[in-house]
């Protein structure tokens, strides 16, 4: 049986319908077909150096705290790295989210981010209940407005006129906007099929990228330095590797694929943690699974954190085991369980930009910087569930000195 996601994003404003996460059928295809070269290796390696200047914002930020005597606030910090790592790589734009908090860039992307995972539970009832389209429709419009949408759309809509009057000298940016408007200026039309992206639609993907990439990658990161505080060993594992693997300097697409214990390490803490912890689908043929019918159509709500937290695929779950994902381990499990950054033709499109920034903000965090294991960690943390990316219960303050 083949599984393809339903289309519950009608309630949004032209430009976000045609994004990633809602576009749907044929849209789908054409819009994943025309964004996918742009997460491809060869783009993301023009990637890099603008993730090696966020990563020295990043660990300036921690040192802060760490001179102050404060315990490291690591949602906060993370939440600006990666919101920074945005900024520049999808828009060109330079900013320290953590200090320029008036930055209209910033302003407009922390509003959209809030207003679309304060509202998250009208994605959640439309999953279950497609039927009730036309009430969170009204609902969302008319009640709690689309306030988000706009002043990010603005701000993206600024950058975008600025780029088409530079003409063919903005083809010097490097960042995805710009990836995406020349493919815009390149393509023709092909048997009367648009192979470019509209107006709108670069909008829609310029969003998603916003959505997609930083609320799950700050989330991962936080939960990754606190497993790292409660396993010191595990820790200096990471650490070592990094002196065996890595010179001192700026760190690359190519030194990135050397760390391969680090690698199992962020698999490891998002097996435990996944930011996303429900994905959805329609059955496209009606199947039986275990004596339960599922028919034609009808929408399947797949718990990702339920099944990667499975004993029957990973004994011992509450463990934190970066073991788990070495070549012999992958190997002998049903790949199906996998479901981090999902599986199939939808799997996650920014997959490989979100691990090659969570690697590099690690090398220079645990090139500087030593998380602690203190009485208050309390092993498996509590999730808050029902918000779009889950996160914890409480904010995570995690004690951290400076390297000697
Ligand atoms: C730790 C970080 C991340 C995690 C755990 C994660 C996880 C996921 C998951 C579980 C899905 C659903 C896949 C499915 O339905 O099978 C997804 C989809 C998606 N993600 Fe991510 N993601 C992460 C980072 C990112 C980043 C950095 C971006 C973009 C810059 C991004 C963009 C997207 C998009 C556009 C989709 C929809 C793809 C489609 O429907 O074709 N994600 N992600």
């Amino acid at each position: 049986m083949s599984l393809q996601r339903q289309d519950s994003f009608e309630i949004f404003p032209e430009g976000l319908k045609s994004n990633l996460f809602s576009a749907a059928g044929a849209q789908w295809h054409r819009v994943r077909h025309l964004m996918t070269p742009t997460f491809s290796s060869g783009k993301l390696k023009l990637m890099d150096a603008h993730i090696n200047k966020c990563s020295v914002q990043l660990i300036n930020n921690i040192e802060k705290a760490i001179d102050k005597g404060e315990r490291v606030d690591v949602k906060k910090v993370y939440g600006a790295f990666t919101m920074d790592v945005i900024a520049q790589t999808a828009f060109g734009i330079e900013i320290n989210s953590q200090e320029d908090l008036n930055h209209p860039f910033v302003k407009s992307a922390t509003l959209l981010v809030s207003f679309v995972s304060s509202n998250a539970w009208y994605r959640v009832v439309l999953m279950a209940m497609p039927c009730l389209m036309p009430v969170v429709k009204f609902l969302v419009t008319y009640v709690f407005k689309q306030q988000g949408w706009t002043p990010f759309s603005e701000t993206v809509q600024c950058i975008m006129q600025q780029r088409k009057s530079e003409g063919k000298s903005a083809q010097k940016h490097t960042d995805f906007l710009q990836m995406i408007l020349d493919h815009e200026e390149n393509e023709k039309p092909e048997n009367g099929r648009l192979k470019s992206l509209s107006e709108a639609e670069v909008l829609g993907q310029a969003t998603v990228i916003l959505l997609g990439g930083f609320e799950t990658t700050a989330t991962t990161l936080q939960f990754l330095s606190y497993n790292l505080a409660l396993h010191p060993e595990i820790q200096e594992k990471v650490v070592q590797e990094i002196k065996d693997q890595l010179g001192d300097g700026d760190v690359t697409y190519e030194d990135v694929a050397k760390l391969k214990y680090l690698d199992k390490v962020i698999h490891e803490t998002l097996r435990m943690y996944p930011p996303l912890n429900i994905i959805n689908r329609l059955a496209s043929e009606t199947v039986t699974i275990k004596g339960v019918t599922i028919p034609k159509g009808a929408g399947v709500l797949i718990p990702i954190a339920n099944v990667l937290n499975d004993p029957e695929y990973f004994p011992e779950p509450d463990k934190f085991i970066p073991e788990r994902f070495s070549e012999e381990n992958k190997g002998s499990r049903n790949p199906i369980s996998l479901l981090q950054f999902g599986f199939g033709p939808r799997i996650c499109i920014g997959m490989r930009l979100a691990l090659l920034e969570m690697k590099i903000a690690m090398v220079y965090v645990l090139r500087r910087v030593k998380f602690i294991k203190t009485d208050d960690l309390q092993g498996r943390i509590r999730i808050r569930p029902g918000s779009l990316v889950s996160g914890p219960e409480r904010p995570i303050m995690i004690k951290a000195v400076l390297r000697e």
